[in-house]
């Protein structure tokens, strides 16, 4: 079979690998479309993410969905033909593992997520992948959109993180996959107004398109804005998903005293200098947000019912044999979302 691997000099190549068998608890799944995230293009450029090094050949790619083409002996709920999605985030699940054991398994040190080195990813034509982290979709939702609940998985994480809700005033900075994405699912919880920043224009009017008051911060002042769109009060919750040190050090001037800030951006260099006072005086919740957990059901449904739009996302897309190009594209910075398409 065809797969798309990084190799340890950084080339992204169509390689020939054999097609994988499933295991009894395995569906084996032909790809159909997979997203390029920003991981996958950090991975691409540096050839590391912090402590995850590609010093073997990766396959990269973890927003997955397709086709089920076989299943292991002990797979009784999904069957040839079904289409699914893949959550790409397998938790160890033993007994003694305290996060698997508490459901936080999003928080398992153990987790083999796809295209996290050593555990390769989707850009391949088949991926066999545990039954149970592989999802029905129904008619209704497209592969693609299937593909995409994995970045929309990471907002829905962020705005429970936040507990967003009702008549929320909602801050985010960075209107990439994710932020816009967050945006999208804080809506839904009745966030309002919203309030979305970038530095490009191109990012800003998918926000602006979603319903956000947009900012862009390198010609307007955010604290400003968000002071007149909440009439003095600021923002109830704020989502930071820009990774930019400016827009992270930004969340204690633009968030209400008792308000919540999650972090969920990823920064260069994690060293940001952070008024400590305020966080104290102010009496704010600061938080982390990692990956997400239960998530897909709820995303599927946010689907199914047109709650929320994930396709308006996809710049282009190309075939497996064009992946090169592709990254470069997004490499470019003025897309938001790429997808890989298999015949
Ligand atoms: N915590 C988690 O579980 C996850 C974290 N991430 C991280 O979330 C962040 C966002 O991911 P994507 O949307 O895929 O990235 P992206 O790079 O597509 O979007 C980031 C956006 O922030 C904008 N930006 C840059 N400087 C800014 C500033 N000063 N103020 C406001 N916006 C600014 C950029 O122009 C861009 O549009 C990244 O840091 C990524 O690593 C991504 C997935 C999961
Ligand atoms: C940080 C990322 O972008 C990636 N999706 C991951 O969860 O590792």
């Amino acid at each position: 079979m065809r797969t798309a691997v990084l190799s340890e000099d950084l080339q992204l190549q169509i390689a020939e690998r054999d097609r994988p068998e499933p295991g009894e608890n395995e569906v084996l799944v032909r790809m159909r479309s997979v997203g390029i995230c920003g991981s996958d293009v950090h991975y691409y450029e540096h050839g590391r993410i912090g402590d995850y090094v590609v010093d073997s050949p990766l396959v990269l790619g973890h927003e997955s969905a397709g086709e089920v083409v076989e299943t292991g002996a002990a797979v009784d709920d999904l069957h040839v033909g079904d289409r699914v999605t893949l959550e790409p985030g397998v938790p160890c699940g033993r007994d003694d593992c305290e996060y698997c054991r508490s459901d936080e398994y999003n928080l398992c040190p153990d987790v083999h997520f796809m295209a996290t080195p050593p555990d390769d990813g989707a850009f391949a034509e088949f991926v066999a992948w545990p039954a149970d982290y592989a999802y029905r979709l129904p008619e209704s939702v497209s592969l693609q959109a299937g593909a995409l609940i994995e970045p929309l998985s990471v907002g829905i994480h962020v705005c429970r993180r936040a507990g967003v809700g009702l008549g929320d005033a909602v801050y985010i900075s960075g209107c990439g996959p994710i932020g816009l994405l967050a945006m999208e699912v804080a809506r839904v919880a009745g966030a309002e107004p919203i309030i979305a920043t970038d530095v490009l224009p191109s990012k800003l009017e998918r926000a602006r398109e979603r319903g956000a008051i947009a900012v862009n911060v390198a010609e307007d002042d955010p604290i400003a804005a968000v002071e007149k769109a909440t009439d003095g009060r600021f923002a109830d919750v704020v989502i930071e998903a820009s990774g930019a040190a400016p827009a992270i050090e930004n969340t204690l001037d633009v968030v209400r005293r008792g308000g919540t800030v999650v972090l969920v951006g990823l920064a260069a260099d994690s060293v940001v200098p952070f008024d400590t006072n305020e966080i104290i005086d102010n009496e704010l919740d600061l938080l982390g947000s990692f990956r997400y957990r239960h998530t897909y059901p709820t995303a599927i449904e946010l689907l199914a019912n047109e709650q929320v739009d994930v396709e308006g996302l996809v710049d282009f897309e190309m075939g497996l044999d064009d992946v090169d190009e592709a990254f470069r594209r997004v490499q470019s910075g003025e897309t938001v979302k790429g997808m890989i398409s298999f015949d």
